[in-house]
């Protein structure tokens, strides 16, 4: 067992779905998974492995934040051999085309985070997907005749922004969304030589103000689900 993770080596599939919310992962563990098995339950932070088309595959939430996603990436990989890692999460539009319930898959992940920098002295690291995930999702998503958008996100370190209208500098240089975690994610995921891919799904929009209602998050978070899946 790990710090943070209390269950043994072989309990935790190599590819992980990784939703911030724990009661999500529950969701889609009972939702999608044959034959789900809890593998940890540490302050709530719920983990399943179970089966989708045949295929072994685990699904834990991470908590908000570069901070608590870097110590569950850091424990699964290190301690528990993951090898990929699918951020799956609800992420703010930054931008008029990209639309309340659009899905953005992370190609890379900006930050306003102090960790990277420190990690840098200042110099500006590009935490970046793994090729190879990023590719398949963007077959799967073709596949499935899901609509997508690829390009930079925001991590962001706050959700209440002292200057609400910060968002439209990153807006104007490309970036299409804020979460807060992909960029921790991927750097975690880099320096442990192991894959990372995030895949949002857009809950409210910074231009619009329109925020969808918790039922269509659900909902419309079936399509990212279901591509993260075929990653397995
Ligand atoms: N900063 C921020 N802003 C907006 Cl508009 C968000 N919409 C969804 N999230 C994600 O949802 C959680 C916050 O509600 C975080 O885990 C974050 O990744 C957002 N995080």
């Amino acid at each position: 067992m790990s710090i943070h993770i209390d269950a043994v080596k072989g309990d935790i599939a190599e590819t992980i779905l990784l939703p911030g919310d724990p009661l999500r992962a529950k969701w889609i563990a009972e939702t999608y998974l044959d034959n789900p098995v809890c593998f940890n339950t540490v302050r709530n932070m719920f983990g399943y492995t179970g089966t989708y088309n045949e295929k072994t595959i685990s699904v834990m939430g991470t908590g908000m934040g570069i901070p608590s996603i870097s110590i569950y990436a850091n424990e699964l990989i290190t301690e528990f051999g993951v090898k990929n890692l699918i951020r799956v999460g609800s992420a703010g539009s930054y931008r008029k085309d990209v639309k309340v319930r659009d899905i953005v898959i992370a190609m890379s992940a900006s930050s306003n985070s102090g960790i990277n920098n420190l990690r840098f002295t200042g110099a500006n690291y590009a935490p970046t997907a793994s090729f190879n995930l990023f590719k398949k999702a963007i077959d799967a998503a073709n596949t499935k005749k899901i609509v997508f958008k690829a390009g930079n996100v925001l991590s962001s370190d706050e959700f209440y922004a002292d200057d609400f209208n910060s968002y439209k500098k990153w807006a104007e240089f490309g970036v299409l969304c804020v979460e807060m975690e992909a960029a921790g994610l991927y750097t975690v995921a880099a320096k442990h030589n192991a894959n990372a891919l995030a895949i949002l799904t857009i809950s409210d929009s910074l231009v619009t103000g329109e925020k969808t209602t918790s039922k269509e998050r659900e909902t419309t978070f079936k399509n990212m689900i279901e591509i993260a899946l075929e990653l397995a």
